[in-house]
């Protein structure tokens, strides 16, 4: 029997070199947000290591044996919270990898260090079926509808933007994906650290199935908490159905023509 409406904290998170000092952080955080009423609590993608290539092989961990996994999953336990970033309801690979090359800008390439996620993640909770999209990973449409089509009510992006694409796309991307699929948004960002090789953009946020922005926030380490109302699902669809209108007939091939 699933609950009509729960309490979501996306914990912005300074993140260090440390691991240790990041999962500690990361559990003080989860209680912290717990005993403010969460329900549901996201982590930032990369909350154990700074986000860079050079620094992955050396925070990389086996799931489920490895440190991280055992330390969120006894946070999760403590604070009585289904935690994105715990495990191990559900485990999502990124499947798109940041591979960019904005001349001037950014230059990334993750996969020169990773290799992606082949499967789409959904899972179902006391709230409803809900899926998770790494960072880059909202940038493509099809996932998130994939996921509403299959019935989640929400979509969980930690991701980790930058000082140029951040300003440029993060909010545009999110609300794009909440209104074209009428279902909440949720992204966690690690906190910008001036000093780090990769500057974060920040601004995790909730946005609701209407597309308007519910909770938000700037830079800084904070914990971003929305309480959400599954009934405006029922609202929102009713009022605009464009789910019930979409010509599946007329774009059938979006997969087949693409070169
Ligand atoms: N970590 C990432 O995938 C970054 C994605 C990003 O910044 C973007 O613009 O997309």
């Amino acid at each position: 029997m699933s609950s009509n409406s729960f309490k979501i904290a996306c914990i912005q998170l300074a993140v260090g070199f440390n691991k240790r000092t990041n999962l500690d952080r990361a559990k003080g955080k989860i209680l912290e947000a717990a005993r403010e009423g969460a329900n549901v609590v996201v982590l930032p993608e990369c909350f154990n290591s700074p986000y860079g290539t050079q620094y992955f092989a050396e925070h990389a961990e086996s799931i489920p044996e490895g440190e991280s996994v055992t330390v969120l999953s006894e946070a999760a336990k403590e604070a009585k919270v289904l935690l994105v970033g715990g495990e191990l309801i559900a485990k999502h690979r990124k499947i798109h990898l940041f591979d960019i090359d904005i001349p001037g800008k950014i230059r990334f390439q993750e996969s020169d260090i990773l290799s992606p996620g082949n499967s789409l993640t959904t899972f179902d909770t006391g709230y409803g079926k809900m899926s998770i999209g790494i960072c880059y990973d909202m940038r493509f449409p099809e996932l998130a509808m994939i996921a509403a089509r299959k019935g989640c009510v929400m979509m969980i992006y930690p991701g980790a933007f930058n000082m140029t694409t951040g300003p440029l796309h993060w909010e545009l991307l999110q609300r794009a994906r909440a209104v074209d699929n009428q279902l909440f948004v949720a992204t966690c960002s690690p906190a910008r650290d001036m000093d780090a090789t990769y500057n974060a953009w920040g601004h995790s946020t909730v946005v609701d199935p209407s597309g308007q922005i519910i909770a938000t926030t700037e830079h800084e380490e904070a914990i971003v908490y929305a309480d959400i109302d599954l009934q405006q699902l029922q609202t929102v669809r009713q009022s605009i159905p464009v789910s019930m209108q979409r010509r599946f007939d007329m774009y059938v091939d979006v997969a087949a023509n693409a070169k």
